[in-house]
C-alpha cells in the first residue's frame, strides 16, 4: 500500500511561479518535493488557500500528486500576513475533504507555521504525525523587520507550541537547527538538517554568448545579477549602493534585477524604492529591472552572468544560489542562514557581511578583475551543487518519513490496520452517497439483457479478475434464490489456454477483445472491473464490444480514466485507493448480484415463486424501474 501524505502549504500555492511577493522559495520547494516523493513511492496531496474562484477543487500536478484547493478566506492572493484569521476555516474545510474522501494520509507535512498550526490540531484530532519545514522562524523576522513584521503577535508563541507537538522539525541549515533549538527549546534530536534542494532539469549552465543574444546583453558587459522577490529584506539596495562603488568607468558594469510584480503592491513600493535609489546614485545607466521572468527563462539569466549576489539581511535558506550554482556562475551572498551553508567562501565564491556595500564592492571587483579566478569558481560550484539536487533532498525527507512512521508503529502497532478499516468504511459511506443509483441502474440493464436472451461477458486484471470469475460464478451457479436457473456469464479471464496462447502470439492488449469477438453478440452486456480505468486490454474490449454492438458497462475507481469516457455506462467508487476501490468492487458485485437475481426471478414463470425483495419495482421493465428512480416519488430501496 503506497503511503498517503497530505502537504499543507497555505500561502504559497505549488501553481505559482516564482518572483511575486508572496511566491518564492516555498512553492518551489513543495512542488519539487512532492514530485520527488511521488517517485519514490508516495501519493501526496498538496493542501493550499484558494486564491481565485474559477480553478477546479483539485488539480493534478503530476502522477501520484494532486493540489487541493481549500476555500478559506476571499478567493484572492491575500499577503501572508493576513491570512492567519482564516485558518480555523482552512483546517475546517480540509478534515472534511479527508472525511469526504475517506483518505487515510500516515503523515502530513508543514510548511510554514500556519499550516504547522493545521496539522498540530489535526494531529490531535485524527492522530496523524507531523513533519513541518518552517521556511521561515517569526523569531527571527521579528528581530530584523521590527515594526514592520505585520504578522500576529501569536506567532511565536504558535510556532513554540507546533514545535513541542511535532514529530519532527526540518532545519534548512545548521544555523536553523541552532535558532530551532537555542530560541524555541526544540528538542535536538527532533531536528534533522535537510537543506532545499534545485531542479538540475531547471537549471544548467547555458553558453555564455548564446545566453547573452538572447537577453541582448553585450559580450563585453561586466554582469552583476540579482534575481528573486523585491522585498526589503532581500538587500536589494546594498547591491545597487555595491554598485555605485565600483569604477564604474573602468568597465561595462551592469546589474540585472530579476524579480518583481507591478500590480503587487507591497513589491512596486519596494521597486520604486529601489529605482529612486538608483536615479539618486545616478546609476540609470547600469541597472536594469526586468521584472518578473518564466522560471525557464532563468537559466539563462543565471549563465549569461558574471556574478550572482544576494545580500538579504537574513535567509531561512535560499534556493537562488543553488540555482546560480547549477548554471555555473560564482555566487556572492551575505553570510547568513542558508547563505552560508550553502556558498563556500573562497571556493564556489564569496560570503560578505549583510548591508555592507564596501564589501560586496570589493568581492565584486576580485572576481571581475580575475576571471580564471571566477571561473574556477564556477565550475567548482556547478560540481558542489550537486548535492542540493531535489533527488537527493528527497531521499532524506524520505528517510525521515520512515523514522516518523516507523516510531508510530513501535508506538501503535495496529494503527495502520485501524485506519484501513476507517478509510474502507469511509468509502463504503461515501460510496452509498454517490453511486447507488448508477449501481441498480447497470444491475437493471443486465437483468433486462438475461430475460432478452442476452448474456453477460466480464473481465478483469489481477484482483479484478478475481472478481469476474466471482461474479460469473455467482450468475453461472446461485446467489440468494435457490430455484432459479443459471444466468449466462462468462469470466474472459478464466480461460487460461487462451490467454496465454493470445498473449503469447499477440501480445496481451487483445486478449479480452478477442474473446468479445469470439463470444459477443449485439445486446449482450460487456462488465469490465478496472481501478485504474486504464488499462489497454480493458480499453481494447470496450472498444470491441462498441463495434459489435454490446452494452458496455464499467466498474471502475479514482478518476474512471479512459474506460469512464468510452463506456456506455460507469460506475466509480469514491477512492483513489487501488485496495480500497477493490473492496468495494467486490460489494458491488454482490449487490449486483441481488438486483440482476431478482429482477429475473421477478419477470419469469418460475415453480416455486417466493416474494422477492423490493418486488413491485424488480417487475418493472428496466426503462420504467428508470423512470421510477428518476420520478418525484421517493423510492423506499437501498440508497434513496
Ligand atoms: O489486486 C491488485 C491490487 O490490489 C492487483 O492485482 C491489480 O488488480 C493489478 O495490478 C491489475 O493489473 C490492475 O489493473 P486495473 O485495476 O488498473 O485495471
Ligand atoms: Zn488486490
Amino acid at each position: 500500500m503506497k503511503n498517503k501524505i497530505a502537504f499543507i502549504s497555505e500561502h504559497a500555492s505549488p501553481l505559482a511561479s516564482l518572483g511575486g511577493t508572496d511566491s518564492g522559495g516555498q512553492n518551489v520547494y513543495v512542488a519539487e518535493l512532492a514530485k520527488q516523493l511521488a517517485q519514490k513511492g508516495y501519493d501526496i496531496d498538496i493542501f493550499t488557500r484558494r486564491e481565485d474562484a474559477e480553478t477546479e477543487q483539485i488539480i493534478r500536478l503530476c502522477k501520484d500528486v494532486r493540489v487541493i484547493l481549500v476555500d478559506a478566506g476571499p478567493a484572492e492572493i491575500i499577503p501572508k500576513e493576513d491570512i492567519f484569521p482564516y485558518m480555523p476555516q482552512f483546517r475546517a474545510q480540509m478534515e472534511s475533504f479527508i472525511e469526504q474522501e475517506g483518505i487515510q494520509y500516515q503523515l502530513i507535512h508543514a510548511n510554514f507555521w500556519m499550516s504547522g498550526l493545521v496539522a498540530m490540531e489535526l494531529k490531535q484530532r485524527m492522530e496523524i504525525p507531523f513533519v513541518i519545514t518552517f521556511h521561515a522562524l517569526g523569531y527571527i523576522r521579528k528581530i530584523f523587520q521590527k515594526e514592520n513584521d505585520r504578522f500576529p503577535d501569536e506567532r511565536v508563541d504558535i510556532e513554540k507550541e507546533i514545535i513541542k507537538h511535532a514529530d519532527a522539525i526540518i532545519a534548512e541549515c545548521p544555523q536553523d537547527k541552532e535558532d530551532l533549538i537555542k530560541l524555541y527549546g526544540a528538542e535536538e534530536s527532533k531536528v534533522p538538517i535537510i537543506a532545499c534542494g534545485f531542479n538540475p532539469a531547471d537549471f544548467y549552465p547555458i553558453h555564455k554568448q548564446t545566453a547573452r543574444a538572447l537577453l541582448n546583453i553585450g559580450d563585453d558587459e561586466k554582469v552583476i545579477l540579482q534575481l528573486g522577490r523585491i522585498v526589503p529584506r532581500k538587500g536589494i539596495d546594498n547591491v545597487i549602493k555595491a554598485l555605485s562603488k565600483l569604477n564604474l568607468a573602468q568597465k561595462a558594469y551592469k546589474l540585472i534585477v530579476v524579480g518583481g510584480e507591478k500590480e503587487e503592491k507591497q513589491g512596486y513600493q519596494e521597486i520604486d524604492r529601489l529605482k529612486d535609489l538608483v536615479s539618486n546614485l545616478q546609476l540609470e545607466k547600469y541597472v536594469n529591472f526586468v521584472g518578473r521572468k518564466q522560471r525557464d527563462l532563468l537559466k539563462y539569466y543565471y549563465s549569461a552572468a558574471d556574478v550572482f549576489v544576494t545580500t538579504p539581511w537574513y535567509e531561512p535558506f535560499g534556493i537562488t544560489p543553488l540555482e546560480a550554482m547549477s548554471c555555473g556562475t560564482p555566487v556572492i551572498g551575505a553570510n547568513v542562514g542558508g547563505i552560508k551553508y550553502s556558498v563556500l567562501d573562497g571556493k564556489t565564491g564569496f560570503l560578505v557581511p549583510p548591508s555592507d556595500p564596501y564589501a560586496l564592492a570589493n568581492k565584486i571587483r576580485v572576481l571581475f578583475d580575475q576571471p580564471e579566478l571566477a571561473k574556477k569558481m564556477g565550475d567548482f560550484a556547478q560540481k558542489y551543487v550537486r548535492k542540493f539536487k531535489w533527488c537527493h533532498i528527497a531521499d532524506q525527507v524520505n528517510h525521515l518519513y520512515k523514522n516518523v512512521l516507523h516510531e508510530k508503529l513501535v508506538e501503535n502497532p495496529l494503527g495502520p490496520l485501524k485506519a484501513a478499516f476507517i478509510e474502507a468504511a469511509a468509502t463504503f459511506e461515501n460510496s452509498a452517497k454517490a453511486i447507488a443509483k448508477d449501481i441498480f441502474n447497470a444491475g437493471a440493464i443486465m437483468s433486462n439483457a438475461i430475460l432478452s436472451g442476452r448474456k453477460i461477458l466480464v473481465c478483469g486484471n489481477g484482483g479484478s479478475a478475481a472478481e469476474s470469475q466471482h461474479f460469473t460464478a455467482e450468475l453461472v451457479g446461485r446467489f440468494e434464490v435457490s430455484y432459479r436457473r443459471g444466468l449466462p456469464a462468462l469470466s474472459l479471464n478464466a480461460d487460461t489456454s487462451i490467454l496465454t496462447a493470445w498473449a503469447n502470439d499477440f501480445g496481451y492488449d487483445d486478449v479480452f477483445a478477442r474473446q468479445v469477438d469470439a463470444y459477443g453478440q449485439r445486446g449482450d452486456v460487456l462488465f469490465c472491473l478496472s481501478t485504474s480505468g486504464q488499462s489497454d486490454n480493458i480499453l481494447k474490449a470496450i472498444n470491441m464490444a462498441e463495434q459489435k454492438g454490446l452494452i458496455t458497462i464499467c466498474l471502475l475507481g479514482k478518476d474512471g480514466g479512459m474506460a469512464a469516457k468510452h463506456s456506455q455506462h460507469n460506475i466509480i467508487v469514491p477512492s483513489q485507493s487501488t485496495q480500497r476501490i477493490q473492496e468495494l468492487h467486490l460489494h458491488i458485485v454482490h449487490q449486483l448480484c441481488t438486483i440482476i437475481e431478482q429482477g429475473v426471478v421477478a419477470e419469469e414463470d418460475l415453480e416455486k415463486p417466493v416474494k422477492p425483495l423490493n418486488l413491485p419495482f424488480a417487475r418493472m421493465r428496466v426503462n420504467d424501474q428508470l423512470t421510477y428512480l428518476n420520478s418525484s416519488q421517493k423510492y423506499k430501496g437501498y440508497g434513496s
